[in-house]
């Protein structure tokens, strides 16, 4: 699919396009990554059904973010070429931030790791005795810098975002990417899914902050299945457990070019996606 508009950024899963205007294409593919490669086969429908998903979640956050003196940067889903309809938003181009908002209400992955060397999350203290999957006394504010494509974002101290965006424009955005995700965490929980930790992206327009990217997608957050969750172990993820545990069942050394998926563990993968959508918004996919 070529679209006749240009290029603004690739990312391993989704596109930025120059709509023209002060407006930009942000087009999601189907592909899918595991284990940091993206995988050579498409999952059907995944780029709709999370494009899907941010613009229930902007109508969601609406009042959050007015609460806030925010907006967010959607301006329509229907208006978008053909040949991206269903899987793309068009949306104001804002100034970004220079910080990624990450929110963690529970202990997992590169947390858990930063925590298990220093018993906090770069300057945030946490209590002893966490583990793996833990739920956090309270959500936590753990904001990373921007990786070139293919790196890691590294988590930095509010002291260094004060440093990058000043101190009144950091509190803002820990105070906004908390009250999001306390939102976000308390839907999430009523359809069985716990949201363990989400990245929000921030810009503005004029002197106004606005939501901007994908929000509180399986891509861009921790999605773990409610019934299942148990601290002291990795959990499982929501939408990506099939495919993890296909590729490590297959022998594939996680280094060369992964393998195709089998057509059971797609299907089982789209219907991941499409059921986690459907539990969130209480709404039929198709
Ligand atoms: N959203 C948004 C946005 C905006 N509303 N205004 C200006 N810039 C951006 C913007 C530019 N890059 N990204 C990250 C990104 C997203 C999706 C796919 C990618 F490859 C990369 C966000």
């Amino acid at each position: 699919m070529t679209l006749d508009l240009p290029l603004v950024a690739r990312g391993k899963v989704r596109e930025v396009y120059d709509a023209g205007d002060d407006r930009l294409l942000l087009v999601a593919s189907d592909r899918i990554s595991a284990y940091d490669h993206v995988l050579p086969t498409p999952i059907p429908d995944k780029g709709a059904v999370l494009t899907r998903l941010s613009v229930w979640w902007f109508d969601q956050l609406a009042q959050v973010l007015a609460e806030h003196g925010a907006q967010h940067h959607l301006v329509s889903a229907d208006d978008v070429p053909a040949e991206v309809a269903g899987r793309a938003m068009l949306v104001r181009r804002l100034v970004m931030e220079p910080v990624e908002c990450v929110a963690r209400g529970y202990l997992s992955g590169s947390g858990t790791v930063e925590y298990g060397r220093t018993g906090a999350i770069v300057d945030v203290e946490l209590p002893a005795g966490l583990v793996e999957g833990s739920r956090l006394p309270e959500p936590v504010f753990t904001p990373s810098t921007k990786a070139e494509v293919g790196e890691h974002d590294e988590a930095i101290s509010f002291a260094r975002t004060v440093e990058l965006v000043g101190a009144q424009r950091a509190e803002q955005l820990r105070e906004l990417t908390l009250a999001l995700y306390r939102r976000g965490h308390e839907v999430a929980q009523r359809a069985g899914i716990v949201l363990a930790d989400t990245k929000f992206e921030f810009g503005t327009d004029g002197d106004v902050l606005v939501l901007a990217d994908e929000v509180m997608t399986p891509d861009s957050s921790r999605f773990w299945p409610a019934a299942t969750w148990a601290p002291g172990a990795v959990q499982p993820s929501y939408d990506k457990q099939y495919v993890r545990d296909w590729l490590t069942s297959s022998g594939w050394d996680r280094q060369s070019p992964p393998p195709e998926l089998p057509e059971d563990v797609v299907a089982a993968t789209r219907e991941r996606y499409v059921a986690a959508y459907e539990a969130l918004t209480g709404s039929p996919f198709a």
